[in-house]
């Protein structure tokens, strides 16, 4: 059972074990959304990789600040942006997720491939060691959600460090649940390139939201 709430969102009873978490409703991206997200990722590359003559960044300057003052009439609050629910586009069209492609979603587990950009740069030419969790824990939270696991936050996350994980080199992550032990599920990820060298490998316990917890 749910009931809808003031800002669109429905609030859920636990019978439906989401915790206090409301259930979103999908809000399907437009034949441009993905563009953007990619012209965006595309400044954020450059942002990191460019050196600009002052005088030609300012005027840059004011344009980026232009287009953020024609985007700010458009701010909606969560669950109610393309942002994060598109499953058919990279990063789920969420410019903070890596622009990785959900490849297999299913009981079986979660497999996505994608390339660390110059953005995710770290040093000597390796992705920055902080990127990794974001992708192994977005990876864990789909995990639970194709397990048909009720609603969850990780309780914890290991990643080991293997091996340098390079830039702009196709690579794969594929995550599943090892066990379930009451409200815990434990789930497990393997990083590697394309010819199944390790990367790294991470674990994580999700655990299920008891009603009211945010
Ligand atoms: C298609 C689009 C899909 C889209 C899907 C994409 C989704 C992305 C999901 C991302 C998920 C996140 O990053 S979530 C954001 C990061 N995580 C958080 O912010 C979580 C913050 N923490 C919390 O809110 C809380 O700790 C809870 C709610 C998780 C748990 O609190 P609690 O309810 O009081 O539970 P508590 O009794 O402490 O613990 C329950 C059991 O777990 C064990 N436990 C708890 N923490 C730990 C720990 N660190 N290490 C070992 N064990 C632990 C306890 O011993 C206990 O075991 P036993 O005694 O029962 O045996």
């Amino acid at each position: 059972m749910s009931e809808q709430t003031a800002d669109g969102t429905e609030s859920v009873t636990d019978g439906e074990k989401r915790g206090g978490f409301p259930r979103f409703r999908h809000t399907p991206a437009g034949p441009d959304f993905g563009r953007f997200v990619e012209a965006m990722r595309r400044l954020q590359d450059l942002a990191v990789s460019t050196n600009v003559p002052d005088d030609v960044l300012a005027d840059i300057a004011t344009q980026a600040e232009e287009l953020a003052d024609r985007l700010t009439p458009y701010e909606v609050p969560e669950g109610k942006s393309p942002a994060g629910s598109n499953i058919q586009l990279p990063g789920r069209g969420s410019l903070l997720m890596l622009p990785w492609m959900v490849e297999k979603f299913d009981t079986e587990g979660v497999r996505s491939t994608g390339v660390f950009r110059r953005y995710h740069l770290g040093g000597n030419g390796a992705a920055h060691g902080g990127v990794l969790p974001l992708l192994f824990d977005d990876v864990f939270g789909m995990t639970v959600h194709a397990g048909g696991r009720p609603i969850s936050r990780t309780g914890y996350l290991h990643i080991n460090y293997r091996a340098i994980t390079p830039l702009n080199t196709q690579l794969v992550i594929e995550g599943k649940v090892d066990r379930v032990e009451g409200r815990k599920t434990f789930v497990s990820a393997r990083l590697t390139d394309l010819d199944g060298k390790l990367l790294a490998d991470g674990e994580a316990l999700m655990i299920e939201l008891l009603p009211g917890q945010p």
